[in-house]
């Protein structure tokens, strides 16, 4: 029987099964993470996508493997660890929280080879205990981001707001709750949500068939538009702010995001509307010094060119199609993260806490 939910993630004690995002919203169906290649397929085959899911679904898959493994010594726990952490990167090269995961998870690998109170068999438990903890910060992070991503558009009004998202960002996105889905969620709970305006997003869909199935499930009053109905609607109605997620931020605020993001920001900014990123403090890559430098990931064409095995291109175009794009973070008003909201080029505020 097809049963609702939004529960894009379900683990226990080393079971991992992930609600199948290319059947929504269709079919409300799970598939079961055996190993960690899985976990790369499911990844790379969007069966889970959204930055801060695809983190945790590549690290909870790593518990998977480390429940029924044991190993002789710390040192080849280790090894074992970096190998699993550098084959999963490899899985979507845009989004940095899996990245940045692996490497908070492997530094602390190393500081347990060397800590001689701790037996191989504790260094085992101490990873996948780290791993599972992922669930619930990211959670706590994200109802941190609804509120200080609420507080800051309504400035200390509570007029009720109009509000206009990109691709997907909510509890399919992430562990539960949402980022920029997080902060519509808490103005939803205020009681001050006018109207949401959801994308389309071309050409994966995840505004009709993931962000609409979401405002839906929870009863917020909501409107999709086509992607190109966004000047449009900037023109008819009052939208209060546009939120949308990020991928990766880099050092000056520059966002990569779902293709189609910067276009919003122009005509946000040429329409004097309040552009937000919301993400979690492991979106932002202090490695990156700009958008530049942002490796964006190319799909193949058949994602663009067909709905289901119905192709709807032309035979014989050729297709570009980048999941990403970056927004120089001069269109940005705020990002909003789970310490605050911060301005693009105010960033390095942060350092202390990532
Ligand atoms: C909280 S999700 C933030 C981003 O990952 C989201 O906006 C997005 O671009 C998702 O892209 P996707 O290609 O669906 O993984």
């Amino acid at each position: 029987m097809f049963r609702k939910t939004l529960k894009s993630i379900k683990y226990k004690d080393g079971d991992l099964e992930i609600l199948d995002q290319l059947l929504l919203p269709a079919k409300s169906e799970y598939k079961k993470i055996l190993d960690v290649e899985e976990g790369w397929e499911a990844i790379h085959n969007m069966h889970v996508r959204g930055a801060p899911a695809i983190a945790i679904v590549g690290c909870l898959s790593v518990a998977v493997e480390l429940y029924r493994n044991s190993f002789d010594s710390k040192e080849e726990q280790h090894d074992y660890l970096t190998k699993k952490f550098d084959y999963l990167v490899t899985a979507r090269p845009t989004a940095v929280n899996l990245m940045k995961e692996a490497e908070i998870l492997t530094e602390y690998s190393s500081e347990m080879v060397v800590n001689s109170e701790l037996s191989t068999e504790d260094m085992r438990i101490c990873l996948i205990k780290a791993i599972e903890d992922l669930l619930s910060k990211d959670i706590n992070d994200n109802k941190a981001i609804g509120t200080f991503g609420a507080d800051e558009i309504l400035n200390g009004q509570d007029s009720p707001c109009i509000i206009l998202t990109h691709c997907n960002t909510g509890s399919l996105a992430t562990a539960d709750y949402g980022t920029a889905l997080g902060v519509i969620r808490t103005l939803h709970e205020r009681s001050l949500i006018e109207k949401v305006y959801c994308t389309e997003t071309r050409p994966y869909m995840q505004g009709a068939r993931l962000t609409a199935y979401e405002l839906v499930y929870e009863g917020i009053p909501s409107t999709l538009i086509c992607d190109s109905a966004v000047a449009a609607l900037f023109k008819n109605a009052k939208v209060t702010a546009v939120v949308v997620g990020a991928d990766r931020v880099a050092a000056n605020g520059d966002t990569a995001n779902k293709i189609g993001t910067y276009q919003i920001a122009v005509l946000a900014r040429h329409h004097n509307v309040p552009f937000y990123v919301c993400a979690p403090l492991s979106s932002i890559d202090f490695d990156i010094k700009s958008g530049l430098d942002i490796v964006i990931e190319e799909r193949p064409e058949k994602e663009m060119a067909f709905i289901g095995d119905t192709r709807i291109a032309a035979q014989g175009i050729t297709c570009w199609n980048p999941a990403f794009d970056v927004t120089p973070g001069s269109l940005i008003s705020g990002i909003v993260t789970e310490k605050g909201v911060f301005q693009p080029d105010k960033l390095e505020d942060l350092l202390p806490y990532s």
